[in-house]
């Protein structure tokens, strides 16, 4: 049996669904909207699991799904080393947001990453305390600025309403996912003029290790390729 993993609610939830019923396959919540058990028609051999987007990632890992939809941000943030247990089957084209940095728009100094570095190196010594970044992607945000070489900060955690820390005192600055940008501007809260940390879309992943007829099958059904992705070490050894 393959375990297909889906978001639980909301738009990813509809989307999904509307993604799979373009390929042919039909899924649905069996019973009503708070129960969370789900059919698979058109498709032999696989069972729909109604999940957090949030823990996809681990259960994909762990092997108790064989395939999970969830976002790319998601997967890299709670996944170590995501590719020598996961392969990335499709990009599915929707659920596009960028994890970004963004300060006060009253910041008028603070433009790109340097700017904002400066501001960081000066605010310990005014404050007695390291510039606060309020988000949800530790992992991300750390492995970026510290590729940029920015030292002077200190995470603190958000796993909501993140854009809301910085009115309350609790941030001087966030980093979290944006697409139409309006929360950020309704925070009064402004992007640094650099690249997104992250670019992230729902994506259909699979366990690496259940790769194998079943599920190249339901792939094939799908009309998706297989991609030739040997395991990372397996690669670096040509
Ligand atoms: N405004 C947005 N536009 C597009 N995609 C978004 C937006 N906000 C979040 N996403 C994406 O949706 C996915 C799920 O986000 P999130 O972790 O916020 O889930 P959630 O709805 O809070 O679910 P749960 O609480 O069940 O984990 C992530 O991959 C994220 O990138
Ligand atoms: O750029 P926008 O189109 O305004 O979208 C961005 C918002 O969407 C997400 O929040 P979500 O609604 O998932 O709630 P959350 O605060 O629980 O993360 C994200 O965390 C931002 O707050």
């Amino acid at each position: 049996m393959i375990r297909l993993g889906v978001p639980s609610k909301g738009r990813l939830m509809e989307q999904t669904f509307d993604w799979f019923a373009e390929r042919g396959v039909r899924l649905s919540r069996s019973g009503s909207d708070r129960e969370y058990a789900g059919r698979v028609e058109g498709a032999q051999g696989v069972a729909l699991v109604l999940l957090s987007a949030g823990e996809i990632p681990r259960e994909l890992a762990a092997g108790r799904i064989e395939l999970g939809v969830t976002g790319t941000d998601l997967v890299r943030e709670k996944l170590a080393g995501w590719s020598s247990d996961l392969v990335e089957l499709a990009p599915m084209g929707f659920g596009h947001a960028d994890l970004i940095l963004a300060v006060p728009d009253c910041w008028r100094d603070c433009v790109d990453l340097d700017d904002f570095a400066a501001i960081a190196r000066d605010f310990r010594s005014e404050h007695g305390f390291r510039l606060r970044i309020a988000t949800k992607y530790h992992r991300l945000v750390r492995a970026w600025l510290s590729a940029q070489e920015v030292a002077d900060y200190q995470l603190v955690d958000s796993q909501g309403a993140t854009e809301g820390t910085v009115a309350n005192q609790t941030a001087e600055a966030i980093a979290d996912i944006t697409s139409s940008g309006e929360t950020l501007r309704a925070n009064n809260l402004r992007i640094l003029d650099e690249p997104p940390i992250l670019r992230s879309q729902a994506t259909l992943f699979a366990n690496r290790g259940a790769v194998g007829p079943a599920l190249e099958r339901f792939a094939a059904q799908l009309g998706l390729e297989m991609p030739d992705t040997p395991a990372p070490q397996e690669a670096a050894q040509g």
